[in-house]
């Protein structure tokens, strides 16, 4: 009886309205104090880790809940996770650095001719200072921050390549071999990870396991290529000017791979302090996006973050650079036509829905029409 009353309470505290809840377990309270504990000053803050092999590999329900917990946890709190053991291999990955390293060194004019052009396809390569990331929707104050302190980077976006409407904007095989392969592999494999990932999720806010499944099996998502190229730290030390100036992202999750440079901040949720997200090396740094949070009744959160100049090499006392840095970002959305709106769970009596209901495609274009020109 007690342990039925136990387990019981174990499963609300995974809902939306823990903090309401006048007891939570030993072992549970003990993890969850400790992150939300940790986070609130900026001295102990971390993003957690979590291993996600007990989720990929269990077999039961209350097997899976555990990792699931942890990592409903870590979006509440901050915003971001490093997922460890996570399935991609290192192969996989240093295999598709080095293929987008090979399509930046390509010549401008080659890159140029496969210019991203519609915010609705959202496909193809942006050259430095077409992108201002923030979080104004002003186009006015957006226009005049890119003039100012665009962001320092160049990017190539790949979107689903069985689009009826929307085409990927491929480089010849003869100038990037094996590139087309290597991208549409990762994005089937990264797409597969999130399905997991979101599968965890709806374990951790009380949904049935399969809850989000028909809701982001049409790969909506954008496999985003990034390149920072080398830069005097001086003028990325300039007022505004960042690497990509803070934001959040707009989908479900983000995967972010990074190499082992740095410069990715995470603002503190707690403080509005930013905090180097320090690349780990074998794992993923996942966080939330808007529409997650939206989704989400902003139980899960949606955090800002930027990348800024690393610890610089000295060449001299006055003049340090900034390495080049590559990362590579797969933004995972929610089907085009999926309406989001308030997950069960997420509102009840005293916690009002907060947003009206809007379909992925509207909220997506219109976030990515304020961002370029
Ligand atoms: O390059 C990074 O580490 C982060 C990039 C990012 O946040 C983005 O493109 O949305
Ligand atoms: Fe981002």
């Amino acid at each position: 009886m007690q342990l039925q009353s136990i387990r019981i309470l174990r499963r609300s505290s995974a809902v939306c309205f823990r903090a309401s809840l006048p007891f939570v377990p030993r072992a549970g309270r003990r993890t969850l104090a400790t992150l939300a504990d940790d986070v609130r000053s900026d001295s102990t803050f971390r993003i957690p880790l979590i291993d996600f092999s007990n989720f990929r590999t269990a077999t039961s329900l209350s097997e899976k809940r555990r990792t699931a917990d942890e990592i409903v946890n870590g979006f509440k709190e901050v915003g971001f996770i490093y997922l460890d053991k996570h399935g991609i291999s290192d192969k996989v990955i240093d295999g598709v650095f080095q293929k987008s390293a090979e399509f930046f060194r390509l010549p401008e004019e080659v890159k140029s001719k496969l210019a991203w052009d519609d915010p609705r396809a959202n496909r193809g390569y942006v050259q430095i200072g077409r992108e201002r990331v923030t979080q104004s929707a002003d186009a006015k104050e957006i226009a005049e921050l890119r003039a100012k302190a665009p962001d320092y980077k160049e990017s190539m976006e790949i979107g689903r390549d069985w689009d009826k409407v929307f085409k990927n904007k491929w480089p010849q095989e003869a100038d990037a071999p094996e590139f087309r392969q290597t991208m549409l592999d990762f994005f089937q494999t990264c797409h597969e990870l999130h399905t997991i990932v979101m599968r965890a999720l709806a374990i951790g806010l009380d949904l049935d396991e399969m809850f989000f499944e028909d809701k982001i099996n049409e790969q909506y998502h954008n496999l985003r290529l990034l390149s920072y190229p080398p830069i005097r730290t001086l003028l990325l030390r300039r007022d505004g000017q960042a690497r990509a100036g803070a934001h959040s992202d707009y989908g479900t999750l983000t995967l972010l791979f990074q190499d082992s440079v740095g410069g990715l901040e995470v603002q503190n949720p707690h403080t509005k302090q930013f905090q180097p997200a320090t690349p780990i090396p074998g794992t993923i740094v996942v966080n939330a996006g808007d529409l997650l949070s939206r989704w989400s009744n902003d139980v899960l959160r949606s955090t800002l973050h930027r990348v800024v100049a690393p610890p610089a090499k000295k060449i001299s006392e006055t003049e340090g650079v900034t390495p080049a840095r590559q990362s590579i970002a797969f933004f995972c959305n929610p089907n085009g036509g999926a309406e989001i709106s308030c997950l069960p769970n997420c509102y009840g009596p005293g916690r009002e829905k907060k947003y009206p209901p809007v379909t992925t495609e509207e909220y997506i274009v219109g976030r990515l029409s304020a961002t370029y020109h």
